[in-house]
């Protein structure tokens, strides 16, 4: 279903994507995981063409999407929603309608921008948000809500849009364990019962391990592990993250020999 065919994305002389090929058949649950700056946010980034690729192809269901234009693109980009660590949802405006901005690609500017929705949107929109367990915190604010709360909201959002593929950049890294758990468990009951592929760039291990059907690891723009999460030992995540044989899931920080200590220290937290 996505072929990822040689896909580079450079910034000036540096290549934050390098040459990646991979492909996923159906509606799996694959998780990309990584050290900061391995080039995970650029792929996704490519993939949903909020950032042009430099190089190569990616084609979804036969189609090939990195050059696609104008109302192609935006349709596109329709059908592989993006969910971002930070929610992105319209801070002053109630839960309902941020729901509804799901739909800004598929109708006209203008009735977005004076919050005009037909009563079949509307109800479509608070089904969702039923669906998710929020359905009571439709009028609300979405700034009032939790941080857990207002992930489930650009879920929502991401559902609007009916995507087959839905892209989810680090979405629980401003959570705390129990809304992460929450959004987790709702990212994947959307995978298991819709049957939309989810990606979702993660920052932690077990979160892989646990959630995702496959994993592929990158460094450095390159894909260093492609593989399912029983074979993400802890040799294969020291690899990925760049951290020497002293290193173990279970280590704290004050047991990591200090030399290089912010590359340890991040990738300890990686692999906590
Ligand atoms: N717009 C940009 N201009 C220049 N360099 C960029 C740009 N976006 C990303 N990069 C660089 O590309 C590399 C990959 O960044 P990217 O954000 O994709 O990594 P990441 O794995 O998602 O990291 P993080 O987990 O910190 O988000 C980094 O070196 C980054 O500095």
């Amino acid at each position: 279903m996505l072929t990822v065919s040689h896909v580079t994305r450079r910034f000036g002389q540096k290549a934050a994507v390098d040459d990646i090929s991979f492909s996923i058949e159906g509606p799996a649950f694959v998780g990309i995981i990584g050290r900061s700056g391995a080039g995970k946010s650029t792929f996704l980034r490519m993939m949903n063409r909020l950032t042009e690729a430099t190089s190569g192809e990616i084609h979804v269901a036969g189609r090939e999407i990195l050059g696609l234009q104008g109302a192609a693109r935006r349709q596109w980009q329709s059908q592989c929603a993006m969910i971002f660590q930070q929610f992105n949802l319209v801070p002053r405006l109630d839960v309902a309608s941020n729901v509804l901005h799901g739909l800004l690609n598929r109708r006209p500017t203008l009735s977005t921008l004076f919050n005009i929705w037909s009563d079949a949107d509307i109800l479509r929109a608070l089904e969702i948000l039923d669906r998710l367990g929020i359905a009571e915190q439709a009028p609300k604010r979405a700034e009032a809500l939790s941080g857990g709360q207002q992930q489930r909201v650009a879920i929502a959002r991401a559902l609007m849009q009916d995507p087959q593929i839905i892209l989810a950049d680090e979405p629980i890294a401003s959570l705390d364990p129990m809304n992460a758990q929450v959004v987790m468990d709702t990212l994947k009951r959307i995978n298991v019962e819709d049957g939309r592929m989810v990606i979702a760039n993660l920052h932690t291990l077990d979160t892989a391990r646990r959630y995702c059907d496959r994993v592929i690891g990158m460094r450095d723009g390159r894909i260093v592990f492609d593989g399912t999460p029983d074979q993400l030992s802890a040799g294969v995540a020291r690899d990925i993250y760049g951290a020497d044989a002293s290193f173990n899931e279970a280590s704290t920080s004050t047991a990591l020999p200090s030399d290089h200590a912010p590359d340890r220290a991040y990738a300890e937290r990686m692999l906590a």
